[in-house]
């Protein structure tokens, strides 16, 4: 294929079909394999009619040829298909077709989109934030001027010469405009051949056209997911599809970055058993495991309008088929009888039971200083005595935290033998030898009698308790009763590896492993010590031999291009300075159309004088980016990654008269419908925001010495900690965007430093 040629009202139709964005759509990867010329070439449009001979192609719609605007793109000279991987190629495609809508409208061009002053050129850099972030693909806004000037065509063409890393002098460099001249004489014949097949096909042409609009638009809600189960069909990608018709019996993972639909897939997977079980008269008990209290409640509200069968309000008892939504706490509570009551029990999730958490463990920390370290002193590791003398108990308190949650508990199960043998973090506690593994453990034995002594207990007590009690005859025998055809559980990475094996237990038959679960590693906050994704396959599974079916997401479609690249930049930072950071967001595409990035703004960084100008100034970011998103206030959300800005805000809300909800659990969809319900701005801490999803984004106080936060510790261990999950956190926030993220800083501190990224591939402007 020598050329492809694209008339403007083509260009128009591939921008703003859904489907045409990601190779997660049939339509997408069937597009890009196309281009590459692999096979004939193939776009599913009514609108659209393609002709291919063994010079080129030409992509065309319906009209009088000399009234068209065309894009020549010259495949032999550019070679713009053959450079990059499926995913990026299209990427690139998708933004030439929008750089040259601007050209030929005169549009505002965004920092990648460059016409080069004095020159008929034009340069577009498509991936300013990324590994690629050198390729280039340069355009002759004028070629074959003079041949054009005389059939009055002038200014009809867009010509894609070149594309690659290197750069040139556009003034002097000449497109070669021989394959445009081919083109161009053919077209006369292409568009009566056009003109035939429209009216011949009239009637069927209309019916495709629909339904490509159809897709092109967003689901007609305003809350995620919010459409009865037939509906979600058509706006399918075809993994999505794949992972939801999978067959039943055994592991699958799905992974993908945020809002790329895993927990709505999730969803409808479940949903689509259970309706084909009861079409085929057999028993069918799913469980859809959430890991908290609210996010069950969301998921709740969702499948009330997912499914009509209502599966979730039967009774397992006499129906054959049904569906349990559980938090892993009221799964054990339920089933081995181990009820303990609300207040007995420390939700990790809910902002009381975290600060709660933090202050035994920061008494825990200060006990052990006064009884132990004297003892312990001469024998710790030279590291771990130096972050220990010099920090203090509250800096410490998060780093013990996490090596309590992920390694004591969550790996080692509470057993000081295990633990012993269990390898290091590399981002957290300094952890040499066994002297130090003996002190920490001593910490957490301390922090666990201050839990037994006001008779609470914490998520990991009721698993090891129940774990213990899976794995009995009597337990056995019951599992064929009471076992589950079916098990979901979403956001895996939330769960610790003591929890995940739990699950498996659960199954009815014993020989199956019917799980089906969603991954994505860089929502995890600190780092878990997760070799790769396959850890969790292992962990959940119960068995290294079995291997569980994966499925990967890529299309997003929550956020902007800009957001998501925003996001990448971020999740790229911490993947070059941490060797176990997950960069998930790698090879993903946004899946908007033209349309929706209509309501887009471009990502700010705005600096004030001082905390309190800025927390006044965030309300006032708000109501601005509501109204040109034209979003209601409980789409906006404001946010920050520091406690205390948290507070600020709140004095300000209060002080200044602007009305907040205030979220204290993590993912609490029912805080966001009192929002709903009052008209309130939401408001949050980033902890507290995963699940959730908005128009807009305000982040408060992305400013260093807060992202990350650095206290009075000076110890380089504590700082690669804070930093790690500073990424995480800032990665959960932004991608909680929909059209607009804008962040804030005090002037006097300067950007954080995980903006710099972006900053340098002018992802952010200042407003
Ligand atoms: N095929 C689709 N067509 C249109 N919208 C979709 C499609 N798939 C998912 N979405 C929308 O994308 C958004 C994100 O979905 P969801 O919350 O399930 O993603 P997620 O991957 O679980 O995100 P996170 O990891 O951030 O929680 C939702 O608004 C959902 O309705």
């Amino acid at each position: 294929m020598k050329y492809i040629c694209i008339d403007d009202g083509a260009v128009a139709e591939l921008v703003s079909g859904r489907q045409f964005q990601s190779i997660d759509f049939e339509e997408g990867a069937d597009l890009i394999k196309s281009l590459s010329g692999i096979g004939a070439f193939m776009v599913k449009s009514g609108r659209i009619t393609h002709f291919q001979d063994s010079d080129g192609v030409f992509v065309c719609t319906a009209g009088a040829w000399k009234k068209k605007k065309y894009l020549l793109i010259d495949c032999e000279q550019s070679q713009i298909f053959s450079q990059l991987p499926k995913s990026d190629s299209l990427v690139s495609f998708q933004k030439l077709l929008r750089f040259c809508t601007k050209l030929w409208t005169n549009g505002v061009y965004n920092h990648s989109e460059k016409v080069i002053s004095g020159t008929s050129k034009a340069v577009l850099f498509p991936f300013n934030y990324s590994a690629n972030s050198g390729f280039r693909i340069a355009i002759e806004r004028e070629p074959a001027k003079e041949r054009l000037a005389k059939r009055d065509m002038h200014g009809h063409f867009l010509l894609v010469y070149k594309s690659g890393t290197s750069g040139a002098d556009s003034a002097k460099e000449i497109a070669n405009d021989g394959n445009l001249k081919k083109a161009f004489d053919r077209l006369p014949d292409i568009y009566r051949e056009i003109q035939k097949t429209v009216s011949d096909t009239s009637v069927i042409g209309d019916g495709n056209q629909l339904a490509t609009t159809d897709l092109g638009g967003s689901p007609p809600t305003s809350r995620p997911a919010h459409l009865p189960f037939e509906h979600w069909g058509p706006l399918l990608t075809n993994q999505q599809r794949k992972f939801i018709q999978a067959p039943v019996e055994t592991a699958h993972r799905l992974q993908g970055p945020a809002g790329t639909g895993k927990t709505l897939s999730l969803i409808l997977r479940t949903i689509h058993i259970l309706r084909t079980a009861e079409k085929k008269k057999r028993t069918c008990h799913a469980l859809l495991v959430t890991h908290s209290e609210a996010t069950r409640e969301a998921i709740q509200n969702t499948l009330s309008v997912v499914d009509h069968a209502h599966f979730q309000d039967r009774d397992r008892r006499t129906e054959a088929v049904a569906l349990s939504v559980e938090t892993l706490a009221s799964l054990c509570a339920n089933f081995l009888s181990q009820s303990i009551s609300e207040t007995e029990f420390i939700d990790r999730d809910a902002q009381d039971s975290k600060v709660l958490q933090e202050l035994y463990i920061e008494q825990a920390i200060s006990s052990s200083r006064k009884s132990d370290f004297s003892s312990f002193k001469k024998h710790l590791s030279g590291e771990l005595r130096g972050l220990f003398e010099g920090t203090s108990d509250t800096d410490l308190a998060p780093l013990f935290q996490h090596e309590i949650s992920v390694l004591i508990k969550g790996r080692a199960g509470e057993s000081f033998d295990i633990y012993k043998n269990c390898p290091s973090l590399s981002f957290g506690l300094p952890v040499r030898n066994e002297a130090d593994k003996g002190f920490i453990f001593t910490v957490f034995q301390k922090y666990q009698g201050q839990l037994a002594a006001n008779s609470q207990f914490d998520t990991d007590d009721v698993v090891i308790s129940a774990v213990g009690q899976l794995d009995t005859p009597i337990w056995r025998r019951r599992r064929d009763r009471e076992g589950y055809d079916f098990i979901a559980i979403d956001e895996t990475h939330l769960f610790n590896i003591n929890e995940l094996q739990v699950f498996h237990h659960f199954s009815r038959d014993a020989e199956h492993l019917p799980i089906s679960f969603t991954v994505d590693q860089a929502q995890a906050v600190g780092d878990r010590g997760w070799d790769d994704a396959s850890a969790f396959s292992e962990a959940l599974v119960g068995d290294e031999t079995v291997k569980a079916n994966e499925t990967t997401f890529t299309a997003v479609f929550r956020s902007s291009p800009d957001i998501r690249d925003f996001c990448h930049s971020v999740l790229a930072s911490g993947a070059t300075l941490f060797s176990s950071f997950p960069n998930t967001l790698s090879g993903s595409q946004s899946t908007f159309t033209r349309d929706d990035e209509r309501r887009s703004q471009v990502i700010t960084y705005d600096e004030y004088p001082d905390d309190e100008t800025m927390f006044e100034a965030a309300f006032v970011h708000a109501e601005d980016l509501l109204k040109k998103t034209e979003s209601t206030r409980p789409e906006v959300l404001i946010t920050s990654l520091s406690e205390d800005v948290i507070k600020g805000l709140r004095s300000i809300s209060e002080a200044k008269n602007k009305p907040v909800t205030i979220l204290d659990r993590r993912g609490d969809y029912v805080r966001v419908e009192q929002a709903e319900k009052a008209g309130h701005i939401v408001l949050g801490h980033a902890d507290f925001v995963g699940g959730l999803e908005f128009n807009v984004v305000v982040i408060v106080g992305v400013d260093k010495g807060r992202v990350p936060f650095e206290g009075e510790a000076e110890d380089s261990n504590s700082r690669s900690f804070l930093s790690y999950v500073a990424h995480n956190r800032l990665y959960v926030a932004a991608s909680r965007a929909k059209y607009a993220l804008s962040l804030l800083g005090v002037k006097s501190r300067g950007p954080s430093k995980l903006l710099d990224v972006a900053r340098s591939q002018q992802l952010i402007k200042a407003s």
